[in-house]
């Protein structure tokens, strides 16, 4: 029994082990593909993602399995044993796969997308480098459960299909062509029993809510120009006609209750948020949003506007997987395609300036939160950008951290940047505000230097507003 058993046993190994191995990593290399197929803004390209994995998933292994072995011979398309079975595995794992990396994706935070899109990285940059490393770490449980699956159902491809099947194909295929039609049969059969079982998950999970999901150019820095800016979220209307300018080399800040519409104009300043209708100019580039071009072209000019700005947001979104020197040369070196030494030797000096000169081979984690904003300013200013943007870049720190970071921006703001700041730290508005913006349900309503909105405002709305935030401080 031994004599016999031992060497099929061996036999077996040696065609499931490198069976396994090259189904998963071609399997897994298609699944990435896929997943970015299913996840594009490009129709045509989700659609055939959507497909294939519906198809995948919607029949079974076994039918996919003959398909490739019995099927493909007959439309005259034959492989040896061995390769048909990497074929079928590999398309199997793709499909399946395919839905574990388009999660993991999904789950990696928005603010990750939104900083690297405004450090300028570009559609293969911002997978490659930001989103796919950190997507790996979700996505590796449940993609050792497809390799364990893989690794079993190998086994009994190399059982079945090598041996039994192979011979029955062949034997088949003299038959009879009877066999194609009765495949395609049961596929379909499989199929749309799976497509009505997934539509009736998709509606429940709909109903249960589902996740979804420096060169300071102090002389010559240009002004912000703001115009008939109008965004809505669906049916409310969060900025009804916003005009400014802010002067090269001053500091804009923007003040106003929770929900007055301050994060999202500032975000209308670099198109993260895009809106309906007015203008923004940031130096020579403009975008008029009312004519903004749709596909390509509409991006391509709002990353040029987004190109003119570094924004500091309130989560800091520093790249977990970089350290703090690699995370602030990522832009410039990547999207703005400039020479490593050159951009390494200035972040080094930016580090220094916020005061952080030691920690640039230390991860996010390692740092207290006033550090991980101070490295995010290094960051947006690596980017020698025009316009220096920060979205309530204290709020989410404690209080005793507040400091160091509001010293660092007035630091910046006396040496000449171009600033807009959305804050509700009224003192240190006060303090660093050439212009101040008061907002209220998405409208200016009253506009001044600091000594004037803070210091003697002429509207109700911006005294109660004031009073109420000193009073709570
Ligand atoms: N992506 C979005 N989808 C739907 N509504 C949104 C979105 N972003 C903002 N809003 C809504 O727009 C309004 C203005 O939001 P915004 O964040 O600009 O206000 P804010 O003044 O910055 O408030 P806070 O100080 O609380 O951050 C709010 O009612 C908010 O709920």
């Amino acid at each position: 029994m031994r004599n016999t058993a031992w060497p099929m046993f061996v036999g077996r190994v040696q065609v499931t082990l490198p069976l396994t191995a090259l189904s998963f990593a071609i399997g897994l290399a298609l699944a990435l593909l896929v997943a970015l197929a299913r996840i594009s803004t490009y129709r045509v390209l989700s659609g055939l993602a959507r497909a294939f994995i519906s198809i995948i998933r919607g029949t079974p292994l076994l039918l996919q399995l003959f398909i490739v072995f019995y099927g493909l011979p007959q439309l005259g398309v034959k492989f040896p044993p061995f390769t048909a079975a990497v074929i079928a595995f590999s398309l199997n794992v793709a499909g399946y796969a395919a839905e574990v990396v388009r999660s993991a994706i999904l789950v990696v935070p928005k603010g990750q997308f939104e900083a690297a899109a405004t450090i300028g990285l570009n559609y293969p940059q911002t997978p490659r480098r930001i989103i796919l490393p950190q997507a790996t770490r979700t996505a590796v449980p449940p993609l050792s459960n497809t390799l364990l699956s893989l690794l079993k159902d190998t086994s009994l491809g190399s059982v079945v299909l090598l041996t039994e099947l192979f011979r029955e194909s062949q034997l088949a295929a003299a038959e009879s062509n009877e066999f194609l039609a009765l495949y395609a049969f049961a596929g379909l059969y499989y199929w749309v029993i799976c497509v009505a079982l997934s539509a009736a998950q998709k509606r429940l999970e709909n109903a249960t809510g589902q996740v979804r999901g420096p060169m300071t150019e102090t002389e010559h820095t240009p002004r912000i120009r703001v115009r008939g800016l109008e965004k809505s979220f669906g049916d409310r209307h969060v900025l009804r006609g916003i005009d400014f300018d802010s002067p090269a080399g001053t500091s804009t800040v923007v003040l106003g209750a929770s929900g007055s519409g301050k994060s999202t104009l500032l975000r209308s300043l670099n198109a993260l948020e895009v809106p309906e209708r007015g203008v923004v100019a940031i130096d020579d580039v403009e975008v008029d949003f009312a004519g903004l071009a749709t596909g390509r072209a509409g991006r391509r000019e709002t990353e040029r506007l987004r190109g003119q700005s570094g924004m500091v947001f309130q989560a800091h979104n520093l790249f977990p997987h970089r350290t703090v020197l690699e995370d602030v040369v990522e832009g410039p070196v990547i999207a703005q395609r400039r020479p490593r030494e050159e951009v390494a030797a200035e972040a080094r000096a930016l580090l220094d300036q916020v005061g952080l000169g030691d920690r640039g081979d230390t991860y996010p984690f390692q740092l207290s939160g006033g550090q991980q904003q101070r490295v995010g300013i290094a960051r947006a200013l690596a980017l020698r950008p025009k316009v220096v943007l920060f979205d309530e870049p204290t709020s989410a720190l404690d209080p005793e951290l507040v400091g160091e970071v509001l010293a660092v921006i007035k630091d910046l703001a006396s040496q000449g940047w171009t600033t807009v700041i959305v804050t509700h730290e009224i003192r240190f508005a006060r303090q660093v505000a050439d212009q101040v913006l008061f907002l209220d349900e998405g409208v200016i309503v009253e506009k001044g230097t600091s000594d004037e909105v803070i210091g003697d405002p002429r509207e109700d709305r911006t005294r109660r507003f004031l009073s109420r935030i000193l009073e709570a401080g």
